[in-house]
C-alpha cells in the first residue's frame, strides 16, 4: 500500500503570530510542506480561474502555440519541460501557462491577491526563523517580488510509451515559497529523504479550500538547509487534473545568503551568496527540453 502524509495545517487568521510562527517552523524543518487555511483568497475567484484555465487548455494546439513561452511567460506544451533533469525519461506529461508581469515595478505591484497573502506568510516565516518580521522585506526580497502564477493541466490519458511518464517528475521548487491549489484530483507526492534508497514517496491529500504551501530552494539556501525544500512530483492517475501554482520568488536583485542565525563555526554556510534573478535563470534554463 502507498503511504500518505498528514501535513501540518497553518491557519493564517490565527490571532497569535508567535504560535503560528512556531508551527510554521516545525512544518518547514520537518517536511517543508504545509496546508494553509483561511488564506483570504476568495473561493469564487479560485473557481473562476480554474474555469478559465480549462477553457484555455481546451483550445486547439495551434492557438495555444501562438502564446508559446517567452521570457518565462506564456504556454508550454506537453513534454516541453523535464523537472527531473537527472532522469532519462521523456519530458513531463503536462501543459502549462505562465502568467506574470513582463514589465516594470508598477505592474508587478498590481498583481492579484496572492502576493499579499504570500507576503504575510513571509513575515511569519521571518518570525519562525527568530528574525524581525520585516527581515525579508528589508533584505529586498519583497520589494517588487518576482511572483508568477502557473496554470497546469495534466491530461488523463497518456501517450503509449515504453518509458515511465510523470505528470511532473521529481523536483524541488526554485524560489522562496510556492502556494499550490488543485482541482482535488490526486497525484501529488513528496519524498522527505531524497538521498535514501529506495526513495519513499508519500501521497499528499487534497484539503478542500486550503493551499498547499512549500519551501523552495532559495529559502533552503537562506536557512542553510534548516528549512527543507522537499522533493515532490505528480504521478499520473489516469484522471485529468488541473492545478495552479503561485511561485513567490525574491526580487531578482536580492542577494540570497546564509542567515547568520543558521550558521556557526561547526555548521558553515553550505552555499555561496547568489543573486536571486541569476539563480532562477540558471534553474529554469536546464528544465526545458526545447
Ligand atoms: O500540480 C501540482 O500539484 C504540482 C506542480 C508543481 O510541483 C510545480 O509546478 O512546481
Ligand atoms: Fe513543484
Amino acid at each position: 500500500m502507498r503511504e500518505s502524509i498528514q501535513l501540518p495545517i497553518i491557519d493564517l487568521t490565527s490571532p497569535d503570530p508567535i504560535s503560528t510562527a512556531r508551527a510554521i517552523r516545525q512544518a518547514c524543518v520537518d517536511v517543508g510542506f504545509f496546508y494553509l487555511i483561511n488564506h483570504g483568497v476568495d473561493e469564487k475567484l479560485f473557481k473562476e480561474v480554474l474555469e478559465q484555465s480549462k477553457n484555455f487548455f481546451s483550445l486547439p494546439l495551434e492557438d495555444k502555440m501562438k502564446l508559446v513561452r517567452r521570457n518565462h511567460r506564456g504556454y508550454t506544451p506537453l513534454y516541453a519541460e523535464k523537472l527531473d533533469t537527472s532522469s532519462t525519461t521523456q519530458g513531463d506529461s503536462k501543459e502549462s501557462f505562465y502568467i506574470g508581469s513582463l514589465e516594470g515595478k508598477s505592474v508587478v505591484s498590481k498583481l492579484n491577491q496572492w502576493p499579499a497573502e504570500g507576503i504575510r506568510l513571509i513575515s511569519l516565516i521571518a518570525l519562525a526563523l527568530d528574525l524581525d518580521e520585516d527581515f525579508f522585506h528589508k533584505a529586498g526580497a519583497c520589494d517588487s517580488p518576482n511572483g508568477f502564477l502557473r496554470l497546469l493541466h495534466y491530461p488523463g490519458e497518456l501517450q503509449l510509451s515504453e518509458q515511465v511518464v510523470y505528470g511532473a517528475s521529481a523536483h524541488s521548487d526554485y524560489g522562496m515559497l510556492t502556494l499550490l491549489a488543485t482541482d482535488g484530483v490526486g497525484g501529488l507526492q513528496v519524498c522527505r529523504e531524497k538521498f535514501n534508497r529506495p526513495q519513499i514517496w508519500e501521497d499528499v491529500h487534497h484539503l478542500s479550500g486550503a493551499f498547499i504551501v512549500n519551501i523552495g530552494d532559495m529559502m533552503e539556501r537562506w536557512t542553510n538547509c534548516l528549512f527543507r525544500s522537499t522533493l515532490h512530483r505528480v504521478m499520473p492517475t489516469g484522471q485529468e487534473r488541473y492545478s495552479m501554482a503561485f511561485f513567490l520568488d525574491p526580487n531578482p536583485d536580492c542577494m540570497v545568503e546564509c542567515l547568520k542565525s543558521c550558521c556557526s563555526d561547526s555548521s558553515p554556510p553550505r552555499y555561496p551568496p547568489i543573486r536571486a534573478g541569476e539563480y532562477l535563470e540558471e534553474r529554469l534554463k536546464v528544465t526545458y527540453v526545447s
